[in-house]
């Protein structure tokens, strides 16, 4: 049904997406500083962190093009259960790509880690995670699930999504917000995620994938969705989720690309 698909744009390199990219994140920027003067983002790991600061880090063009980030508050989607100085984790990544080049000038988000102390007890770590949320979101009667003002999130080869893998039983889960998982099929195993129904319920969804090596999932997910992961994102969030991706990630994938405006 037109209107209710995802967005899918599609450019010729990651120069090109950075842009494009920056400009959705700060109109998402702009309507969470509306809604309640701060920016909730959720951000994974891969290849978007890098992204993320080529399109954050860049001139702004006018007024209405700059980055708040002391108005940010930014949360993980996903993180591995170890060390937050570890190579495998999500905050040490962010933290390198981003978040220790951005100038004073530009101002410092409020970045919520994993609580360290509850390394060797995932669903503890799950649980302490979902606290942080909860202070954040004000989880309560009329608060079920936390909205998220955008997640900014990746895909795998396998088309999963956060730490949330095809066929696991963590795609049924209904009340958690943040779960563990002792199985991740991609190592580290020991992680937490946020739950799909937390995913789904954010305002906005972007995914960023790119690469040839991306081209026989997203024919997948946007084919056949076959219950992936980032299928049942897309079906769940419709208009409000968008791909940006190249051209290369998207080659003989059948589904009309948008135009970036
Ligand atoms: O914890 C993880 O396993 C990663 O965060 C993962 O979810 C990543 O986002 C995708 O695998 C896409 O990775 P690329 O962006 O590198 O393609």
């Amino acid at each position: 049904m037109p209107g209710k698909q995802p967005n899918l744009f599609a450019f010729n390199d990651v120069n090109a997406l950075a842009p494009a990219l920056r400009s959705y994140v700060i109109s998402c920027q702009n309507a969470g500083l509306t809604r309640h003067d701060a920016f909730k983002v959720g951000v994974s790991g891969g290849s978007l962190p890098k992204t993320l600061a080529q399109a954050l880090l860049a001139e702004p063009t006018s007024e209405e093009d700059t980055v708040k980030f002391d108005k940010w508050e930014i949360f993980f989607a996903d993180e591995r259960a170890v060390a937050l100085d570890h190579d495998d984790s999500n905050y040490a990544l962010l933290k390198t790509e981003l978040l220790d080049k951005i100038p004073a000038a530009m101002g410092q988000p409020t970045v919520h880690p994993i609580d360290t102390q509850y390394l060797s007890d995932t669903q503890e770590l799950a649980d302490q995670y979902e606290k942080t949320l909860v202070a954040s979101f004000a989880k309560g009667d009329s608060v079920k699930l936390p909205i998220f003002d955008l997640l900014l999130l990746g895909s795998g080869p396998d088309g999963h999504t956060c730490s949330l893998f095809p066929g696991h039983a963590l795609l049924r889960e209904t009340d958690a917000w943040v779960a563990p998982i002792e199985d991740s099929p991609k190592p580290p195993a020991r992680r937490i995620t946020l739950t799909l129904p937390v995913v789904t319920h954010s305002v906005k969804v972007a995914f960023v994938a790119t690469g040839a090596g991306k081209k026989d999932i997203m024919k997948q997910i946007f084919e056949e969705g076959n219950g992936l992961p980032c299928a049942l994102v897309n079906e769940a969030t419709g208009e409000r989720c968008s791909w940006f991706t190249d051209n290369a990630a998207v080659e003989g994938v059948s589904f009309p690309r948008r135009g970036f405006l």
